[in-house]
């Protein structure tokens, strides 16, 4: 099965600005400066990412792709700037209130928690909705109960979105490397965000499974954000609205694909590498 067979959530496209790439700012990263030690990996990066839209981070080895990620994820403090969420100054993000904000975030690592069954550790995700509160929790002891069932159920609904409904109740360590990756995503997912932040969903997947991750994007975007920072072009050529490109911490161009394949400076940037932009799944940093 492929997301294209899926039946779709609601047509969220309709309300892109062709101008701007998309709806109302959701995220927005304004001259955010990150160094580790002398290394400076950030200097004085804005971007935005708009609502109904995909935008790609790409840049060439130790450009600060990761580092971005990080920051938008509450991982990295910013050393100077800020992270803005829907206008709102977030002045110490921290990975915890990303799910309350409505946003969620896959890693290069899994994370996955080999001793619980996929459906559990897409449960796990779901902070933002799942949480019986102290209150509830005095007041009434079936509520939990009753979270707990439509958490399980959502949780359900989003393996069926991603066609792994048949894995539930298996453990992640016996599943093939792409199921392990869309379990990580229904993780991300389960918590019904506005905005998902993937870093590299590709790696490790073949051309075949690239292809059907094309098509997951494409099916995600219809009901939500997404932020990708990926290393393969023909991925981030096909799927993304925009992209940020970023080299020596700084951002070097952004636009449309077919604008910054275009542009002298990415150009610059990625000579010497093994390949430029739109060319095939380059391996780039
Ligand atoms: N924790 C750290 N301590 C010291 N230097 C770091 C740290 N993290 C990143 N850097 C440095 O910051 C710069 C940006 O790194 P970053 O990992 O963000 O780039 P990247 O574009 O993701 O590269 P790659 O794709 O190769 O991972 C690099 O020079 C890197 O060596």
């Amino acid at each position: 099965m492929t997301a294209s067979d899926l039946p779709g959530p609601p047509d969220v496209s309709g309300s892109l600005d062709p101008g701007t790439g998309g709806g109302a700012v959701l995220l927005e990263a304004q001259d955010v400066s990150v160094a580790f030690g002398g290394v400076i990996a950030l200097r004085e990066v804005s971007l935005e990412v708009r609502a109904g839209e995909v935008l790609g981070v790409i840049g060439p080895n130790g450009a600060g792709k990761t580092t971005l990620f990080n920051v938008a994820c509450g991982f990295v403090r910013p050393d100077a700037g800020a992270i803005s969420w829907k206008g709102r100054r977030l002045d110490r993000l921290q990975t915890h209130q990303l799910a309350g904000l409505g946003i969620g975030r896959t890693l290069q690592g899994l994370g996955l928690f080999h001793r619980m069954t996929v459906l559990e550790n897409v449960m796990v995700g779901a902070d933002r909705h799942a949480r019986a509160g102290f209150l509830s929790g005095l007041l009434a002891l079936s509520r939990g109960a009753k979270d707990e069932r439509s958490l399980r159920d959502r949780a359900m609904a989003v393996l069926e979105e991603l066609g792994i409904a048949a894995e539930a109740s298996r453990h992640p360590e016996g599943l093939p490397y792409p199921v392990r990756k869309r379990v990580a995503l229904a993780r991300a997912m389960v918590g019904e965000p506005e905005l998902l932040l993937l870093d590299e969903p590709a790696s490790g997947l073949s051309n075949t499974e690239m292809d059907e991750l094309a098509e997951l994007i494409a099916h995600l975007r219809r009901s939500r954000s997404v932020m990708l920072v990926e290393h393969h072009m023909d991925l981030v050529m096909a799927v993304c609205d925009r992209l940020v490109v970023l080299d020596f911490g700084r951002v070097i161009a952004s636009g449309r694909p077919d604008e910054v394949r275009d542009d002298p400076g990415v150009l610059a940037a990625y000579l010497g590498e093994a390949s430029a932009p739109g060319a095939p799944a380059a391996r780039r940093g």
